[in-house]
């Protein structure tokens, strides 16, 4: 006989409760298509894709292909693409080429308007509260180092989104770019880019060509799960991070005609890769994957948003039915949209209990609490930012479903709750 504990019957309990993996914001799987795709480039398309032979040029023929399928995704041309290590390298670059515009650019002006104290006219950048921590730090440091001003918009609590009329109200002289996230990552309210693109573009008109506001906005939540087209959000720059949509950990930035009508100037030199924009032999294989990755959304993207939407809205019924007044929502507002796989959801009944305890009592639910690049155990500032309290706040999951997830993984998922809940 061997005697085993509670303890120990709790956690074989928990291990034969099934894992459900419900993190998808975090980051995604590899499709299989995709694997495919990496594999077999791996295996054909290993030479530099520089060389001018024959195995040089088969490497080059899948980079080519691969761009082309990023471009047609969010609605660009292929010479709008230039391939990244990931979301952080992209934002930080428009960023930092941002600063390098005013500069050039605007100094000019300053100087025609007798104006010689250029250090006083800083870069000015618009952002909003609730970036991600790759343009947010980024902000930051800026303004710490007094190297721009920045004005950080409060996102309205009555729609967890900015305002467009406080965009355009914090827009001074000295403004170089705006950068707004497309969809939150912990919320997934999508915010309002297509109207602050049109309003810019109207004020653009009077502010001549080398003094125009630049629009950036970190696509990396929204590409897979909403539709993402550029001409439409009207953005000079846009980020795209793989590991979101089934790709591999790289990126990849829009740029709207990079180096000619929209600046861009490289973070690091070297050999001519990516039209110097962005030197280092490529990553044949990992870009053969997020073109492939990118292939996939521009096919079947209607069919993974209905599908995540369905069964993101079966959990929060699910939620709803089985935990009543104890659970409330949070990023669900009449004046905003958001994405079809993100639920945020506060357990705030008797036996409340915070976020990170919730998931480390229930194994078998692979979820947290906000963005996995932040501490799991305190309150997220983003909720806070959107008019959480710091008690709902505290006791938050972030659970965001992809596209295999089924009803019955969240019929497990919401029993395995229960148990916790009618436990304790
Ligand atoms: O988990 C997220 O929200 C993105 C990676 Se920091």
């Amino acid at each position: 006989f061997i005697l085993i504990d509670s303890q120990q019957t709790q956690s074989i309990q928990h291990l034969a409760s099934k894992m459900v993996y419900l993190d998808y914001n975090a980051t995604t799987p590899l499709a299989d298509e995709v694997i495919q795709a990496i594999t077999h480039s791996l295996s054909v398309a290993w030479g530099n894709p520089s060389s001018c032979h024959d195995i040089g040029t088969k490497a080059n023929h899948v980079i080519k292909e691969a761009r082309q399928h990023v471009a047609s995704m969010i609605g660009a041309k292929a010479t709008d693409i230039i391939f990244t290590s990931g979301g952080t390298e992209g934002n930080n670059w428009i960023l930092q080429t941002a600063v390098q515009h005013y500069q050039k650019a605007f100094e000019a002006k300053i100087k025609s308007i007798g104006d010689m104290d250029v250090k006083r006219n800083k870069p000015h950048f618009i952002t909003s509260n609730i970036e991600h921590d790759s343009i947010k730090l980024v902000l930051e440091h800026f303004k710490d180092q007094e190297i721009a001003d920045v004005t950080f918009l409060p996102v309205s609590k009555s729609s967890g989104a900015v305002h467009v009329e406080d965009v355009v109200a914090a827009v001074t002289p000295s403004t170089v770019m705006i950068s707004i996230m497309l969809a939150n990552n912990e919320t997934g309210v999508i915010q309002p880019i297509s109207d602050i693109g049109r309003r810019i573009k109207s004020i653009n008109r009077q502010r001549g060509d080398n003094q125009r506001i630049l629009l950036h906005t970190d696509a990396a939540q929204a590409i897979g799960k909403i539709g993402v087209n550029v001409e439409d959000l009207g953005v000079d720059y846009l980020t795209i991070v793989g590991h979101k949509f089934y790709g591999p950990r790289i990126g990849a930035v829009y740029v709207l005609n990079p180096g000619t009508s929209t600046p861009l100037y490289p973070l690091f030199f070297g050999g001519g890769q990516e039209r110097n924009l962005r030197p280092g032999t490529e990553n044949t294989p990992m870009i053969a994957g997020l073109g492939k990755a990118a292939e996939l959304v521009h096919i079947n993207l209607d069919l993974y948003s209905s599908k995540m939407q369905e069964v993101r809205d079966y959990l929060e019924e699910k939620l709803e039915s089985c935990f009543g007044d104890s659970v409330c929502f949070n990023g669900r507002f009449k004046d905003s949209q958001r994405l079809p796989n993100t639920c945020n959801v506060s357990f705030i009944g008797k036996s409340a209990m915070p976020g990170h305890e919730i998931l480390s009592q229930v194994p078998s639910i692979q979820a947290s609490v906000g963005a996995a690049c932040h501490a799991q155990d305190r309150p997220s500032h983003i909720l806070l930012a959107i008019g959480i309290s710091d008690f709902v706040a505290r006791r938050a999951l972030r659970i965001s479903v992809g596209r295999e997830t089924t009803k019955q993984d969240i019929d497990a998922a919401v029993q395995d709750l229960q148990k916790l809940f009618n436990k304790t």
